[in-house]
């Protein structure tokens, strides 16, 4: 898979972990990239950009410190890393969503994460993470069919199939006509935005780091991202 090019005229959407900041194993520590801050700040100055991530952007915002338009919830949220509100979910995936949440099996060294109205499952840290996974895949299937799970880095959370970050994208790319959106984005649920984007001419996808990706252009981590984008400055 070639390096990607640099793109004349660019509309930036740019995922936060494993792509701007390090993936590490504690989600509440995860800060960017010392030099990405500055980076973005400098390109938000020239060129239109958003950070799409699945994070609450509340917690985003705790680690960012840089101000700059986000999605967040994989799609469900739209604000920026200093001001978003939570997601009007309706009653029934609210519902869902906490009946869920008061079932998520006892496992040793789970994490949960609060992104209110949902959470994430983290299985990094436990004690046998096959074994973590198994009994999380068992209470998945227990989900109704309107939420869907996405499984990530040692990590599954449900969402309302209706709220993707290639829906997100497709719509934010569709207000810049005049603009090659370019899409950076490490993780499974970057995946449905490189698809989202493929039959918009021009549009240029990249997959961070290794695995099966349906983007056209490789990088290999967060340190030739930042290299990558310190190229349109
Ligand atoms: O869409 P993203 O910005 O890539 O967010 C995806 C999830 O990332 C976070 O979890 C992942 O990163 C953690 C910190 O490096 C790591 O400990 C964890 O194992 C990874 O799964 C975040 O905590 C989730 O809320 C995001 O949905």
């Amino acid at each position: 898979m070639d390096t990607p090019p640099r793109v004349d005229n660019p509309l930036f959407f740019l995922d936060y972990d494993g792509t701007l900041a390090p993936i590490v194993d504690d989600p509440d520590a995860a800060y960017p990239h010392p030099e990405v801050p500055g980076v973005v700040q400098k390109l938000r100055d020239r060129f239109p950009l958003w950070i799409v991530t699945g994070r609450d952007l509340r917690s985003l915002g705790r680690l960012f410190p840089a101000n700059a338009p986000a999605i967040g919830l994989h799609g469900a949220q739209r604000g920026s890393t200093k001001d978003a509100d939570p997601p009007a979910f309706n009653e029934d995936t609210l519902a869902a969503l906490s009946q869920m949440q008061s079932k998520v099996p006892s496992v040793e060294g789970l994490h949960l994460e609060s992104k209110p109205p949902t959470f994430a499952v983290h299985y990094r840290q436990a004690q046998n993470p096959e074994d973590a996974q198994r009994r999380l895949q068992a209470w998945v299937d227990t989900a109704p069919e309107f939420l869907e799970a996405i499984w990530g880095k040692k990590v599954v959370e449900l969402r309302h199939r209706e709220h993707t970050k290639g829906r997100a994208v497709r719509d934010i790319a569709a207000d810049h006509p005049d603009r090659v959106p370019i899409y950076i984005g490490d993780d499974v649920t970057d995946e449905d935005a490189f698809e989202a984007l493929a039959d918009i001419e021009g549009a240029c996808t990249i997959k961070v780091g290794s695995g099966d990706t349906v983007a056209q252009y490789r990088l290999p981590d967060v340190d030739a991202v930042v290299a990558y984008l310190k190229s349109y400055l």
